[in-house]
């Protein structure tokens, strides 16, 4: 168990490198089981969440080479199809091995995965996209999925769920025949493991949309590719740089539209900056207030599936709020339990009233005072690093372990942009 030593009040700012996104780069991984010729794969990120998986896959006898920020995988031949179950309930991405194996090697064992702890996360949806191109599955303690040559099929997600977009999706690659998943999800990581599937010879479209196409070939072959940022992390630094009345240069932020997303949210939260192609300029904003609707109605900041705002960026936003002079609701919809963080803030000094699980009213500013904090899950973490930032005095994070999950060298990353974190085990 490691923990963070945080002394607030130092302002974060410079230029800020993003590293590739986690959630594209987790299924990318996967989809090397669907060749048995190398994928190349390179700003990758180098957090725990990637380790695991690279664990995963070397125990089943992929070869995996990693250099800096660049890992070489080749799943030429496997020896076993069965997974670890301790390595498996580490990660949320685990599931996503069971597409990619069923549809080139017929056959797999995977054991309930990990991932945070947010609320209720299903797998029906995994279950139904898979048992629908003709897998065999039975669920007990373990996942068992068993088929000969999958074929295509056209499917309705009753949600559209990341994970079981990536994972059926890996799997209709091989598929003979024409596969439609109708209400996909579309998120940018989801449309970057479909850029690389297309690079490894698979044929899909509507590439971005709700209805994905893929016409199944015979075989995929290898490729080199590079990962998108991540704008979860962008809009994380650019969160801690605000908090703490930093400025922040940001090249190769990500693709203009997924900015743009991000934008209408913090736009309402009073964040200004701007972009010149790929690249953010996030200027130094000492007060900011909070964009009132028309009618000076109190703003809704609610998640969704994409392009809605994304829940993975909600908890950083709540301590933008607390800095930000006005009144803010904030929706989570997807997960029940992300909020229960704020009682955190509220400890630290922040004035939020949570309604119920899925809604807290943030009435900002406030000074927030340091405080004695255990991270719940990478961004309730990652909300508490940036609080702790601007806070005043010393805050200690506990269980920081989890925010490597998600964020690289969190700690160095943040020390070289100003911030004071030591972290001690
Ligand atoms: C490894 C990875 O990529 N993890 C991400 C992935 O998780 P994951 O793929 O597990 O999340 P899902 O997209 O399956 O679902 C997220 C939550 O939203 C709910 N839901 C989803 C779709 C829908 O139409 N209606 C609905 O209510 C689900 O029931 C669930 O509670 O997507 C989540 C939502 O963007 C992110 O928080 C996670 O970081
Ligand atoms: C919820 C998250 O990740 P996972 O799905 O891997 O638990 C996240 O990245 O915020």
């Amino acid at each position: 168990m490691s923990k963070f030593i945080i002394q607030g009040g130092n302002s974060i700012g410079g230029t800020f490198h993003p590293r590739g996104n986690k959630n594209a780069v987790l299924p990318m991984l996967a989809s090397c089981l669907l060749t048995d010729e190398p994928l190349i794969l390179h700003n990758v990120p180098r957090i725990n969440d990637v380790n695991v998986m690279l664990q995963l896959l070397d125990s089943i006898g992929v070869s995996v080479s990693l250099d800096n920020h660049t890992v070489t995988l080749c799943a030429k031949s496997l020896k076993t199809t069965d997974l670890s179950q301790e390595l498996c309930s580490k990660v949320r991405t685990s599931i996503l091995l069971a597409g990619p194996l069923v549809a080139r090697h017929g056959s797999a064992v995977i054991h309930p995965p990990g991932g945070d702890v947010i609320g209720r996360r299903r797998l029906d949806t995994h279950f139904y996209g898979l048992r629908s191109l003709g897998a065999e599955i039975t669920t007990d303690s373990a996942y068992r999925f068993k088929a000969g040559p999958l074929t295509a099929w056209p499917m309705v997600f009753d949600e559209a769920s990341v994970t079981a977009t990536e994972n059926v999706m890996m799997a209709a690659t091989l598929a003979a025949g024409e596969s439609a998943i109708y209400n996909a999800a579309c998120e940018p990581h989801v449309q970057d493991l479909a850029h690389l599937l297309n690079a490894m010879g698979a044929k899909i479209s509507g590439i971005g949309t709700n209805n994905i196409i893929i016409n199944g070939v015979e075989k995929l072959h290898g490729a080199e590719y590079t990962v998108q940022p991540d704008y979860i992390e962008v809009g994380s630094y650019i969160a801690a740089s605000v908090v703490t009345g930093g400025s922040l240069t940001i090249p190769n932020a990500g693709e203009p539209r997924t900015l743009q997303v991000m934008q209408r949210a913090f736009s309402k939260l009073g964040v200004e900056w701007t972009r010149d192609g790929r690249d953010l300029i996030v200027p130094a904003q000492p007060s900011r207030t909070i964009l009132p609707d028309e009618g000076h109605a109190t703003p809704k900041i609610e998640d969704g599936i994409w392009p809605a705002f994304p829940s993975d960026l909600m908890s950083v936003c709540i301590v933008l709020a607390t800095q930000t002079a006005g009144t803010a609701l904030f929706f989570e919809k997807m997960f029940e339990s992300r909020m229960y963080f704020v009682d955190h803030l509220m400890g630290m000094g922040a004035n939020i009233i949570q309604c119920d699980p899925h809604r807290v009213v943030v009435i900002g500013p406030t000074k927030l005072r340091g405080g004695n904090l255990t991270s719940p899950d990478i961004r309730a973490g990652m909300a508490m690093l940036i609080a702790a930032c601007c806070a005043e005095g010393e805050s200690i994070i506990h269980n920081a372990q989890v925010i490597d999950r998600g964020y690289e060298t969190i700690e160095d990353r943040l020390t070289a942009l100003g911030a004071d974190i030591i972290r001690t085990d």
